[in-house]
């Protein structure tokens, strides 16, 4: 095994074929375009400015952006709080967006919504810095009974179950975002 690495090719194949596809390719490229066109209809004269949550944002964001035609800036942030697990713990901020956000249309972009403490970490900055309007879109939304109450994604891709996902930009332990579809890891991957 790779000095490093934290699974093997052989332990990530097997968490590939015993995971349960949830959305294939065409599935999520549709929800995708499902999301651009709600964007689009919402936030295509407010010159928003667009904030990817890293690490997971990276491939529903890139995948969004072409299909986002009007005028729009880039930007990240990143605060994390599953840290290569599959369990949430506190949050911690990596990184706040250099672009100055007092009286933007924000939208948050991120690729899921589970307990909602992460949107809202981040909500509170953004109005904490001036946003005048925070807007979040989602790939994938777990509706999650340990929601944080009121966290509601104004943009969303797919639904999925209570289960711990992956693919599509989503992460098992480190690995797996580049899958194209999204998976339900096995009961027996969940820890
Ligand atoms: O709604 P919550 O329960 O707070 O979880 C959602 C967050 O969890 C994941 O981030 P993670 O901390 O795993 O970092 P990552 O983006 O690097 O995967 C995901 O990208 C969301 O940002
Ligand atoms: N990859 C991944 N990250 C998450 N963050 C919160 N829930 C999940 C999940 O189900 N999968």
């Amino acid at each position: 095994m790779p000095q490093g690495v934290a699974l093997t090719e052989d332990e990530l194949s097997g968490v590939v074929a015993r995971a349960e596809c949830l959305h294939d390719a065409a599935a999520v490229a549709a929800g995708i375009e499902r999301l651009a066109a709600e964007i689009t209809a919402k936030l295509s004269a407010t010159q928003p400015l667009v904030l990817g949550v890293m690490t997971g944002a990276i491939v529903p964001l890139g995948r969004l952006l072409p299909y986002l035609q009007f005028p729009l800036e880039l930007d990240y942030i990143h605060a994390t709080r599953y840290h290569k697990s599959t369990i949430g713990r506190e949050l911690v901020w990596l990184a706040r967006p250099q672009t100055p956000l007092r009286g933007r249309t924000v939208l948050l972009v991120d690729d899921i919504l589970d307990e909602g403490h992460t949107f809202k970490g981040l909500l509170d900055a953004c109005r904490e810095e001036g946003a005048e309007a925070v807007y979040t879109a989602v790939l994938a939304d777990k509706p999650n009974p340990r929601r944080e109450p009121g966290m509601v994604a104004d943009f969303i891709g797919v639904t999925v179950p209570e289960r711990y996902v992956f693919g599509a930009g989503m992460d098992y332990k480190g690995y797996l975002r580049n899958l194209d579809g999204i998976y339900a890891a096995h009961r027996d991957d969940e820890d």
